[in-house]
């Protein structure tokens, strides 16, 4: 589904080299993290990914494509909620407006807005202002956007670094329910390891920048993944332990 061959990015005014040479693959229907070390240019990954940024070499397709700026078959979701979503209009104002940019007719419209903010809990609120949510309610309307598109691939960069530890684990279990129901295709982007294990079918760890990938490790936890369950089983804190060591690696090689 996405394919990401030899990507570079050079930020030209300050000549800064963030990301070397990023090659990877994407399968239809995977859920696969991003990990690496701060500063390492994942924002930057990204960016490139969804056509936002102009790539400094190789190349990125989307079902076969290349991507040459934003391609329709796309949604993301930002870490700031709070920017994303534009304050004077309500909730299903927010996330019908890509709707409409799409074209899509007004009854489908109104369909998929109603059907997403069910899935994401907030279906007895689509007349409130951004304003008037918690950071976690905003973040839902984001994630409901999002989805209401039908994005072939969803790009999350770092969505959940803003909200409380409590609210970040019940978005965590949301995610990975419309995932599961919708069988889309995401690359998720976190600095927190456990969050990448526990969320991902496999996990990308990045090297410091400039960027290549250390390594591309398969989560071999059971499916059905539960915050208790899964956080205590052995697999999952050796697996844990084994992408901290990659990333400590990643520091000291800087
Ligand atoms: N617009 C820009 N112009 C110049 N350099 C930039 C720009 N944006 C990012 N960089 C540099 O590129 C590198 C990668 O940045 P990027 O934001 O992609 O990393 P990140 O892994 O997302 O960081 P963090 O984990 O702190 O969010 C950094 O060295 C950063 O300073």
């Amino acid at each position: 589904m996405l394919e990401v061959r030899g990507l570079r990015k050079v930020y030209e005014g300050r000549g800064v080299e963030a990301v070397r040479d990023l090659t990877f693959d994407v399968g239809e229907g995977e859920l696969v993290c991003v990990v690496g070390p701060s500063g390492c240019g994942k924002t930057t990954l990204l960016r490139c990914v969804a056509g936002l940024l102009a790539r400094t070499g190789g190349s990125v397709k989307l079902g076969g494509v290349q991507v040459t700026g934003p391609p329709r078959g796309m949604a993301l979701v930002f870490q700031e909620y709070g920017r994303s979503l534009f304050p004077w209009m309500t909730v299903r104002q927010n996330v019908e407006l890509p709707l409409k940019e799409k074209k899509v007719p007004r009854d489908r419209r109104a369909d998929l807005v109603a059907e997403s903010l069910e899935a994401v809990g907030l279906a007895d609120v689509p007349d409130a202002h951004p304003w008037q949510l918690s950071g976690g309610m905003q973040q839902r309307v984001a994630i409901a956007r999002a989805i209401a598109y039908e994005p072939q691939v969803l790009l999350m960069d770092e969505p959940f670094a803003a909200v409380d530890a409590q609210t970040r684990a019940e978005l965590e279990d949301l995610i990975l329910r419309i995932w599961q129901r919708l069988g889309m295709t995401i690359l998720f982007v976190t600095h927190d390891i456990d969050e990448a294990v526990y969320l991902g079918g496999r996990v990308i760890v990045l090297s410091a920048s400039p960027t290549v990938v250390l390594e591309d490790l398969k989560i071999d936890l059971p499916a059905g993944r539960d915050q208790l369950v899964t956080r205590a089983l052995p697999r999952f804190a050796e697996l844990r332990g084994e992408v901290y060591a990659q990333i400590q690696r990643a520091k000291e090689s800087r």
